[in-house]
C-alpha cells in the first residue's frame, strides 16, 4: 500500500517532501488539508499537530519535514538527495536549516498581520523580517559560491536545492511584493532553474482558506 502524505497547498515544508518522492519516484496518496482548521487529521497523527505528516505501510506516522527527508533517505536512499562527502552532506543539511527558518519567520508574520488593524507588533514583524533578509542574503551568497549557479552542490539536485527551492517558491506565491529576486537575481535564475524540473513545477504553492480563527 502507498504512503499517505498530509499535506496542505500552501506548505514549504510539506512541497520539500513532495518534490523528494517525486525525485525518488515513490508513488504516495495525497490528503491535503487546512490544518488551522478543527477538520484536520494531522492530531491524529502528529502530538504537535502539524503538517507535513508521512504514514508508511506500517501505519507508524513520521513527522517534522527534515525528519521525514532522512526518514525516506534512510529507507530509500536510491537516487540520493544527499551528497557522498560528509562536508557537503552536513551543508546541505545547513542550507535546509537556513531554508526552513526563512519560512517559520514568514509564517510568524502572517499569523502576526492576522491579529488585526492595530494589533499586530511592529518590532516582532521587523525581527521576522531581518531572519528572511539574513537567510536569503545566505542563499543568494551560497548560489555565488556554487559550481554554476544551477545547483547549490555540486551538478545534481540535493536537499540544499529542495529546500531552498521550496523556500523560494513560497516567498514567491505568498509574498508577491518582497523585492528579493531584484536584490538577488542570481537567486531568481537559480530558482527558475529549479522551478522548470516536474517534481517542482508539479507541487507549486497555492494559497488555501482558513475557515478557523487562529490568532
Ligand atoms: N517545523 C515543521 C513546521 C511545519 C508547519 O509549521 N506546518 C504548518 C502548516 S504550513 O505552515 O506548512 O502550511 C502546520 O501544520 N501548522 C499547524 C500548527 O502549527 O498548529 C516542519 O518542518 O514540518
Amino acid at each position: 500500500m502507498p504512503y499517505t502524505l498530509i499535506s496542505a497547498t500552501p506548505s514549504p515544508y510539506a512541497r520539500k517532501v513532495r518534490i523528494t518522492l517525486a525525485e525518488k519516484n515513490i508513488p504516495f496518496t495525497l490528503q491535503t488539508e487546512v490544518p488551522w482548521d478543527s477538520t484536520t487529521e494531522t492530531p491524529k497523527y502528529n502530538p504537535l499537530e502539524k503538517l507535513p505528516v508521512l504514514i508508511p505501510d506500517n501505519g507508524k506516522p513520521v513527522y517534522e519535514s527534515h525528519y521525514i527527508l532522512e526518514w525516506i533517505e534512510a529507507k530509500h536512499p536510491d537516487p540520493p538527495m544527499l551528497p557522498r562527502d560528509v562536508d557537503d552532506r552536513l551543508f546541505a543539511k545547513q542550507v535546509e536549516v537556513v531554508a526552513d527558518g526563512i519560512c517559520d519567520a514568514l509564517v510568524l508574520c502572517f499569523f502576526e498581520k492576522q491579529r488585526g488593524e492595530g494589533k499586530e507588533s511592529e518590532p516582532w514583524t521587523a525581527r521576522q523580517m531581518r531572519k528572511v533578509e539574513g537567510g536569503l542574503q545566505a542563499l543568494a551568497t551560497w548560489v555565488d559560491q556554487s559550481k554554476d549557479g544551477k545547483f547549490l552542490i555540486g551538478d545534481s539536485l540535493t536537499l540544499a536545492d529542495v529546500a531552498a527551492g521550496s523556500v523560494l517558491g513560497y516567498m514567491a506565491v505568498r509574498w508577491p511584493g518582497h523585492p528579493w529576486m531584484s536584490k538577488h537575481p542570481q537567486l531568481k535564475k537559480y530558482w527558475e532553474g529549479l522551478d522548470a524540473r516536474k517534481s517542482f513545477s508539479e507541487t507549486r504553492p497555492s494559497p488555501q482558506n482558513i475557515k478557523d480563527q487562529i490568532v
